[in-house]
């Protein structure tokens, strides 16, 4: 209450403390987010926290990830940081569970193929037994790589793929396959609620600078003036999806009444000798394109059939390729300290 000093001044009370907020708030949904520090996840958190009743708890340990793009909610009332391997049990009451944690990028995913088989297989399963627990709907962030080098283009979700089992992608692909097995397995043994997404290549602001996958290698090579990069023979396709297009589709996923899988991808097909030229005709027509080696089983086509997203989520991308480049270089630019000369 304002009281009355000497001279006559109102005098403001102090400021509560803002535990104040937090230790009465009640949230209507707590959503756990694995893998939240990472590029889609920090993304999905953002679309997450703007709804007041959420409450977002990411779980992360920081192998491809960082705090770093989480550092708007570090603090707020209705998020939550835990560093946590998810090979480990987590023991927490939650509503949700997006299953994002896992390394995306291949150099990053064959580094520790070990690691990347017991994220993909124990990590899983530690999540659906927490969904078991506590009786929470849980999305798996599965991949286009269960399709492998895929014979049938565009990709439909009823295909089985065409996975080398012994390769040096097989730790991220197998055990992408494996954990939507468990996901299936879970749901049809224990009744618990899954959505599997399928997600092709999506690109965006907050990518690892040197994360390794192509277009944040081609755009931070032009920003710098260094060749792009094009593995051989260049004319293995990709169809790449903005980030914002992809958290949309996942929100869809988890919120809707199918299990899955279901392909979020933008259908838009580029070889990669396509993308370097759009690249450097963007941002640094002077750059060069050099022909590089390439690593082993590559796969030569990819691009989503999104029959199914359209038809069950209403979702399809709104991003075209040429108008999300520019929002990346952007972000690029900042963080490697470079500015757009004119
Ligand atoms: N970005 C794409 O093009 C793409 C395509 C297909 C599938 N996906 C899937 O989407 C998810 C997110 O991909 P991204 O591009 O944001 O990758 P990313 O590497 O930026 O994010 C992955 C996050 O998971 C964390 N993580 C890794 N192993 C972990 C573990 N054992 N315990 C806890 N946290 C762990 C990392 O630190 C990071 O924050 C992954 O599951 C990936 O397989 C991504
Ligand atoms: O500098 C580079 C990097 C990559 N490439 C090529 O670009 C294509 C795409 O390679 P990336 O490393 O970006 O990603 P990939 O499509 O191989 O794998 C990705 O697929 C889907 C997700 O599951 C993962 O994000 C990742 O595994 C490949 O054909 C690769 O040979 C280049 O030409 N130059």
């Amino acid at each position: 209450m304002a009281t009355n000093s000497s001279n006559g001044a109102t005098k403001q009370p102090p400021m509560p403390s803002p535990l104040r907020f937090s230790k009465f708030f009640q949230s209507n949904m707590r959503i756990l987010v694995t893998g939240g520090a990472g590029f889609i996840g920090s993304h999905l958190v953002d679309k997450l926290m703007e709804n007041e009743k959420n409450e977002v708890i990411v779980a992360d340990n920081y192998f491809t990830g960082s705090k770093d793009n989480l550092k708007r909610w570090i603090g707020h009332p209705r998020f939550e940081l835990i560093r946590h391997d998810v090979t480990e049990q987590l023991l927490i009451e939650v509503d949700q569970i997006y299953h994002l944690a896992c390394p995306a990028s291949p150099i990053f995913y064959k580094y520790n193929p070990v690691k990347t088989i017991k994220t993909n297989v124990i990590g899983t399963l530690n999540m659906l037994g927490l969904a078991k627990r506590v009786g929470a709907r849980i999305l798996l962030t599965s991949t286009s790589e269960v399709y492998g080098d895929p014979l049938v283009h565009p990709q439909p979700e009823s295909y089985w793929g065409n996975v080398n089992p012994i390769g040096v992608r097989s730790c991220y692909d197998e055990g992408k396959r494996v954990a939507e097995t468990l996901m299936f397995d879970y749901h049809r043994q224990h009744g618990i609620e899954i959505r599997i997404a399928r997600i092709f290549n999506t690109y965006g602001p907050r990518m690892n600078i040197d994360d390794g996958r192509v277009v944040s290698n081609f755009i931070a090579q032009a920003i710098r003036g260094e060749p792009l990069t094009v593995q051989v023979p260049g004319t293995q396709t990709r169809s790449f999806c903005y980030v914002s297009d992809m958290v949309d589709g996942l929100i869809r996923l988890m919120e809707g009444e199918n299990t899955g899988p279901i392909n979020i991808g933008n259908p838009g097909e580029f070889t990669m000798i396509e993308l370097a030229e759009n690249v450097k005709e963007l941002i640094n027509p002077k750059v060069q394109i050099n022909m590089v080696e390439n690593t082993p089983d590559d796969p030569r086509q990819r691009k989503p059939d999104i029959t199914k997203a359209k038809e069950l989520l209403r979702w399809e991308p709104k991003v075209k390729l040429y108008d999300g480049l520019p929002l990346m270089e952007e972000d690029f630019r900042q963080r490697l300290g470079v500015p757009k000369s004119n």
